[in-house]
């Protein structure tokens, strides 16, 4: 796999969906070689269109759940970079 970008730890792959306002990505964990998948908002959007309390809503709800049928969160990370 080809990796053209990296994220903190993450080396990213391949964009495997896309929602309104996110990509998600195929990334490598460079400390444990494991793969993850890497959301990443567009953050112009989120903030133009008032949705960053819905945002931060989801992220800590989602880090609340723990069930083996449910995506988890590992880590939330912030960038000043746009990522393609
Ligand atoms: N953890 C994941 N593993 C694999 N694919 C994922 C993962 N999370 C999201 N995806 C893929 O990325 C797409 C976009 O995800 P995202 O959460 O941004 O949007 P959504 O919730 O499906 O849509 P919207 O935000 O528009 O309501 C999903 O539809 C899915 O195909």
């Amino acid at each position: 796999m080809v990796f053209a970008n990296t994220i903190g730890k993450y080396q990213l792959g391949r964009t495997i969906g896309e929602g309104t306002f996110a990509r998600v990505k195929l990334a490598l964990d460079s400390t444990n070689g494991k793969y993850v998948a890497i959301k990443i908002l567009d953050k112009h959007m989120v903030v133009e269109t008032n949705l960053t309390n819905q945002v931060q809503r989801e992220i800590r709800t989602m880090k609340l759940l723990n069930h083996p049928n449910i995506v988890r969160i590992h880590e939330v990370l912030g960038t000043k970079t746009k990522s393609t």
